[in-house]
């Protein structure tokens, strides 16, 4: 497959050196510097884009790709008020688009725990939810794509929570989750559900090692959108 890397940092690179050691071509590195190289390539040189860059750039790939008709997986965070409209796009154009907040097969049994912890505690009184997320200090975003789809999986089972802030901006709304992001190199990305109570606390938590688990997610996601027309996530990708 001919892959295009939309973005060539710490993520892009790594998906580079995945996708190769499987037999893949990389059709084109586009960081900042070099976007006119965009200019160069036709569609029938890419079998599909994989998009790693930063929130400001994203929406910009997504809409290139999508005109070209090239599949786009897509990992950047930070860019999320306009995937409705990306969605409509992607129908209009007939075209396939893939997003997910994180790639990691574990990260992704995590968002299922997750779930299914808050379907209990919704059942349990006298507890306080919590989200803490600590990444890198290059990390532009905040809270993590990860910890908002952490929390959108408590408020869609927990009746006491209808939205989420970040700690820093405090919240008048008792059913507001608080998210507290923190930086501290060199973390990949740690995510933390705590429920608070009097008596005791419950915790779970996962912890990436590195960024391999999500340079490889997508790598097997792109492999699987390549020949798919529609908009897809991991529930789609994933038999769990
Ligand atoms: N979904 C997931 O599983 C994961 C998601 N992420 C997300 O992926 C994104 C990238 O992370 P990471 O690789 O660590 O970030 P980096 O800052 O290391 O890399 C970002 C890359 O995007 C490039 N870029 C910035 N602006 C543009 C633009 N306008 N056009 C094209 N390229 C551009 C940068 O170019 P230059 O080098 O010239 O600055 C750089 O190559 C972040 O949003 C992060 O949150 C990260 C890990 C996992
Ligand atoms: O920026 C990162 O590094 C990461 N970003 C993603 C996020 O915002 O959730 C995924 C992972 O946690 C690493």
């Amino acid at each position: 497959m001919n892959i295009l890397l939309l973005g060539y940092g710490k993520m892009g690179q790594l998906i580079g050196e995945i996708a190769e050691s499987r037999g893949h071509q990389i059709a084109g590195k586009i960081t900042i510097d070099n976007r006119d190289e965009l200019d160069l390539l036709s569609s029938d040189q890419v079998d599909v884009a994989i998009e790693f860059s930063q929130p400001e750039a994203a929406v910009e790939n997504f809409e290139w790709c999508l005109e070209k008709g090239i599949p786009v997986v897509s990992g950047t965070t930070g860019w999320l008020s306009e995937k409705p409209r990306i969605e409509q796009l992607t129908r209009e154009k007939n075209g396939s688009f893939f997003y997910a907040s994180n790639f990691s097969i574990g990260v992704n049994v995590f968002f299922k725990v997750n779930q299914f912890l808050a379907k209990l505690m919704n059942e349990t009184s006298g507890y306080q939810a919590t989200i803490e997320e600590i990444h890198h200090t290059a990390k532009k975003d905040a809270p993590s794509g990860t910890a908002i789809t952490l929390a959108e999986g408590i408020i869609q089972n927990h009746q006491a929570y209808e939205k989420w802030h970040l700690t820093e901006e405090s919240s008048e709304n008792e059913q507001s989750l608080a998210i507290t992001s923190k930086r501290i190199d060199p973390a990949p990305g740690t995510h933390i559900i705590r429920y608070h109570s009097e008596i005791d606390d419950i915790e779970i938590t996962h912890t990436a090692h590195s960024r391999q688990g999500f340079a490889l997610g997508a790598v097997l996601v792109a492999e699987w959108l390549k020949d798919r027309k529609g908009v897809y996530s991991m529930d789609d990708f994933l038999s769990f």
